[in-house]
């Protein structure tokens, strides 16, 4: 893996330079002082180095010296608060690769770190590559829906909430808009990844980064306090402007009644909404997810799920969404030694959630609860029969239950222990069945 020394004094910049060095598949080593930086030169060997001029101990010009006097000197980029063209020339002279000025433009930046590891396009992960609509994965009615919103989203150039709870696809979803509707590439920003008093500093770096045309994604948006919700309600409004793409996995209306997020904010960020469902509240998606993340998961390897992994798979409640299923894939990647993956390859929590199905039993209660308030919440001449709601109630499970036993009466009632004659009456009254 190629290596990037960051010489920078400045806490938040030192960051997003080294978010940008990570994305591109190399590792930062960051020193915020140029003797530092001369010390981790000394010991290890850097691909590429980019340095701050105006460090704290010693120019920045010394230093580029200093490196550029050992034996194999690395390719460097120079960044400069105190752009003067004396800066630039003698930063030449002492052989910089390049001179870029602050604010720093991310953007920019970054297809010359990429050029100076000599990187090829495709060793990008997939978070800077555009994502690629196709992997977004769901064929449940919830999953239709979202596209339809995301679709929408993308043919729009105004700003989008995402919401769903933890690892449903908000992020990759925020990306296939962005990648969509705008040429240049995507700034992120999460409250929670900064120190508090670089925090503002970097909200502000984002937004300028982002201007005329760029899109800004805000990763959970409901992070930011109420004076950084204030800036934001206030530059989003200017112009020139950038999109901006907010995700949420907490209520911002229940935040707004509790007066942790602001009103006008969120009727500026939600112009489009896209809801991103629970993965248990889209089982039927499973089992196309899983193949994918178990591909992804250990390429070329061919594996693939056992009836039994499968159906444990599907009994699982999944906090974590997608997310945690991608990681259950990549463990039972790790584990499997065989073509098929046996219950036993899944984590070892997953094997005791699958066991117990509570939460699918409350989840049918719950949902029996919302019907039955739907039923009988009607003039009383209207309510219907106890034998009409069980009629109702046992139509599509005696549907779902022949499927399971390859459409044969005999096998269900065998099975199951019914009463033939019982099942054959059900099924002639309920499904039209002779
Ligand atoms: N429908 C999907 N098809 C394929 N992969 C998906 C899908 N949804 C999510 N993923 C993958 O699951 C992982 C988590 O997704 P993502 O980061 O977008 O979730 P999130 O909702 O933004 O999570 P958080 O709220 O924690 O930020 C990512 O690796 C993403 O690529």
């Amino acid at each position: 893996m190629s290596r990037v020394l960051i010489i920078e004094d400045e806490y938040a910049l030192a960051a997003a330079l080294a978010t940008v060095v990570r994305r591109l598949g190399a590792e930062p080593v960051v020193a915020a002082s140029g003797q530092g930086g001369l010390d981790k030169a000394q010991r290890q060997q850097f691909d590429a180095v980019l340095l701050d001029i105006g460090l704290p101990d010693m120019s920045g010009l010394k230093v580029l010296s200093a490196l550029r006097a050992g034996p194999t000197p690395p390719p460097i980029l120079i960044i400069t608060a105190h752009g003067s063209l004396e800066n630039a020339l003698e930063a030449r002279r002492l052989g910089a690769h390049d001179y870029f000025l602050k604010p720093l433009n991310l953007a920019e930046i970054q297809p010359q770190i990429r050029a100076l590891l000599d990187l090829p396009r495709l060793d990008l992960p997939p978070s800077f590559a555009s994502p690629d609509p196709s992997l977004m994965i769901g064929n449940a009615p919830e999953m239709q829906r979202a596209f339809a919103q995301i679709a929408q989203a993308a043919a729009a150039r105004v700003p989008v909430l995402l919401t769903g709870q933890h690892g449903t696809g908000k992020t990759l979803a925020a990306e296939i808009i962005a990648a969509q509707s705008s040429a240049s590439p995507l700034t992120r920003y999460r409250y929670d990844e900064w120190p508090a008093e670089q925090a503002e500093a970097t909200l502000q770096q984002c937004l300028d980064e982002a201007r005329n045309g760029g899109v800004l994604l805000l990763e959970e948006i409901s992070l930011l306090p109420l004076h950084l919700q204030a800036t934001l309600a206030r530059t989003i409004t200017e112009p020139g402007a950038p999109r901006v793409l907010a995700t949420s996995a907490s209520d911002l209306r229940e935040a707004i009644t509790q007066g942790r997020f602001r009103e006008d904010l969120f009727y500026q960020i939600s112009v489009l909404q896209v809801t991103l469902p629970a993965l248990s509240h889209r089982t039927e998606d499973i089992p196309a997810l899983a193949a994918e993340l178990l591909k992804n998961a250990a390429p070329g390897k061919d594996l693939h799920l056992s009836v039994e992994a499968l159906g444990l798979l599907k009994a699982c409640p999944w906090p974590g969404n997608v997310r945690e299923l991608a990681a259950a894939m990549q463990h039972a990647a790790a584990v499997c030694t065989s073509p098929q993956v046996l219950p036993r390859h899944l984590p070892p929590s997953l094997q005791a959630t699958g066991q117990d199905t509570s939460h699918l039993d409350t989840a049918l209660v719950r949902s029996m609860t919302a019907w039955l308030d739907q039923k009988l919440t009607c003039p009383v001449e209207n309510t219907p029969d106890y034998d009409t709601l069980l009629a109702q109630i046992e139509k599509p499970l005696l549907t779902e239950l022949l499927a399971r036993y390859e459409d044969k009466p005999t096998r269900l009632a065998a099975a199951l222990n019914m009463n033939r004659a019982t099942l054959r009456r059900k099924l002639r009254e309920l499904l039209g069945r002779e």
